[in-house]
């Protein structure tokens, strides 16, 4: 399935572009060959957004939420193909893909459709007047999106966007173009008015991204990626003062307390630090633990790193996954041995595997937990985004809460702990836009989720999704 990806603009498909080679993250060889767009194509994909606004603007709510439970139905039909298309982009295994990735897809798109169709409209009442706002799209909506979790983080922002009104174009990432490809096909084929949903390849700065976020015809920005870029993005649309919704990096902190249920935390560590390789933006870098219980906590995740398994993706008990990239690789294992420099104790990990086959030729990095380095170390500093993690013992829930919030980012963080109103202190007093207590990655998607300082502007999720993807207008009649 897709030797080569084209663009979809208009709702056909678009093979125009220097063609630009895809990797397998497992082997690296070559997966699949991409177009990329230069602006002449960015502004055909602008324009037909833009010819498709005013009728897909004017439909009801209800019917935009009537396509997007169409989409939700063509998702699931095509299920076994995006699956195929996402492992062979990621290399992520097909346990995580077949009851993470894909799934969230099309819940992302029933999500909305039901966000949208239930809300409530307001009205205000004064002596003699009454007031009420209707709410319109946006207009054309830039969707620029990472690697990651390329099904996920795309119908994250599809769904809200669409069914309030705006029409799209989507700009995957460079690594990851297969499965915005197939949700092209299944737009075409339940007859998406053409134009609504546009899709073009590329790369970001000085390439497509950036043409596409410049762009006059452009209304507004929904960008998931790094932080770097994210103040790039803005810097491309501050002449326009264009609305921005930016879901950044993150640097997120674990607090695991004395009286926690260890095994519980041990295991929500293992899951919040090595998901997807460590390459998700909510995931753990950053453990904070309770002196009594320091070593034993630092030697169970020890030991549950070295057994996680390096099966290829089409294993069902595969739990470890490949960088997505031999840069990323490098960029991971650059701080592996920067946190060696610096005199880490390595617990685990700290290197390449050897398979002695084909992945040899892939991008993997051992699961790595370390201990020892101080908090000013770039390890505890900086964004790594892979399965690596760095382990503090402290000694007071003040100091703990200093530790975790010392930091330029506030995306997401876990507290592990039996008491009841320490739970409920610790959390509040946490600076992230996510906090989750005795579990990770626990998603209600009405609630709203995005960060703070460097992890981005905004909130996504329920209504907070549909408030940014449209304006409201207040009207206040004299009665
Ligand atoms: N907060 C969240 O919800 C969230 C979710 C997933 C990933 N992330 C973050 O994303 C990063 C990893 O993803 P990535 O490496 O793809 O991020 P990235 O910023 O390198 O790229 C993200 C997307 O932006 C495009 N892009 C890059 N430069 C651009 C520019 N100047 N103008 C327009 N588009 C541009 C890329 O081509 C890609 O499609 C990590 O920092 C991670 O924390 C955050
Ligand atoms: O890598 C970041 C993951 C983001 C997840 C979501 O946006 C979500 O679960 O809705």
């Amino acid at each position: 399935m897709f030797d080569q990806v084209s663009h979809f603009i208009g709702g056909v498909p678009v093979a125009e572009g220097p063609l630009f080679p895809v990797y397998d993250p497992v082997t690296g060889t070559v997966v699949r060959q991409v177009h990329e767009a230069d602006r002449a194509v960015v502004d055909r994909a602008v324009s037909a957004a833009r010819t498709a606004l005013p009728a897909w603007a004017a439909l009801p709510v209800a019917e935009r939420a009537r396509w997007m439970r169409r989409l939700a139905d063509a998702i699931e039909e095509r299920f076994e193909d995006l699956v195929a298309v996402e492992i062979a982009d990621t290399g992520k295994s097909i346990s995580q893909t077949r009851t993470l990735d894909i799934p969230r897809g099309a819940a992302n798109f029933r999500a909305f459709a039901e966000i949208a169709a239930q809300r409530p409209e307001s009205t205000y009442h004064l002596p003699g007047a009454l007031s009420y706002t209707v709410r319109k799209p946006l207009g054309v909506v830039a969707v620029v999106v990472p690697w990651n979790l390329p099904f996920l983080l795309m119908t994250w922002k599809l769904g809200p966007a669409l069914v309030a009104g705006n029409t799209v174009v989507v700009k995957p990432s460079e690594n990851t173009p297969g499965s915005a490809a197939v949700l092209a096909e299944i737009a075409a084929g339940i007859g998406l008015p053409p134009g609504v949903l546009n899709v073009v390849h590329g790369f970001g700065g000085g390439s497509t991204g950036q043409f596409l976020v410049e762009h006059d015809g452009v209304d507004a920005v929904t960008f998931t990626g790094e932080s770097r870029t994210g103040s790039s993005i803005m810097r491309s649309v501050a002449d326009r003062v264009k609305p921005v919704s930016f879901e950044l990096g993150g640097k997120n902190a674990g607090v695991v307390f004395a009286d926690a249920d260890l095994e519980a935390a041990v295991e929500g560590a293992v899951r919040s630090v090595f998901t997807n390789g460590g390459q998700v933006c909510l995931c753990t870098e950053r453990l904070y633990v309770e002196r009594p219980v320091f070593e034993e906590f630092a030697d169970r995740l020890a030991e549950r790193a070295g057994h996680l398994v390096f099966g290829r993706p089409q294993d069902e008990n595969t739990t470890m996954m490949p960088m997505i990239s031999a840069e990323h690789r490098d960029k991971v294992l650059s701080y592996y041995d920067l946190a060696k420099t610096e005199g880490a104790k390595v617990l685990a990990g700290g290197g390449v595997p050897a398979f002695g086959d084909d992945r040899d030729g892939g991008y993997y990095v051992e699961p790595t937990v370390l201990t020892g380095l101080p908090a000013e170390s770039r390890v505890n500093r900086e964004e790594i985004f892979g399965p690596v993690c760095h382990i503090t013992p402290f000694d007071a829930e003040a100091e703990a809460v200093a530790l975790a919030n010392d930091s330029e980012y506030g995306l997401a963080a876990t507290v592990w702990t039996t008491d009841l109103s320490r739970a409920h202190r610790v959390a509040q007093r946490l600076d992230a836009g996510l906090v989750w207590v005795n579990t990770w990655y626990l998603r209600d998607l009405r609630t709203p989720f995005g960060g703070v300082k460097l992890s981005g502007i905004g909130r996504e999720g329920g209504v907070h999704s549909l408030d940014f993807y449209s304006e409201p207008t207040t009207i206040t009649i004299k009665l």
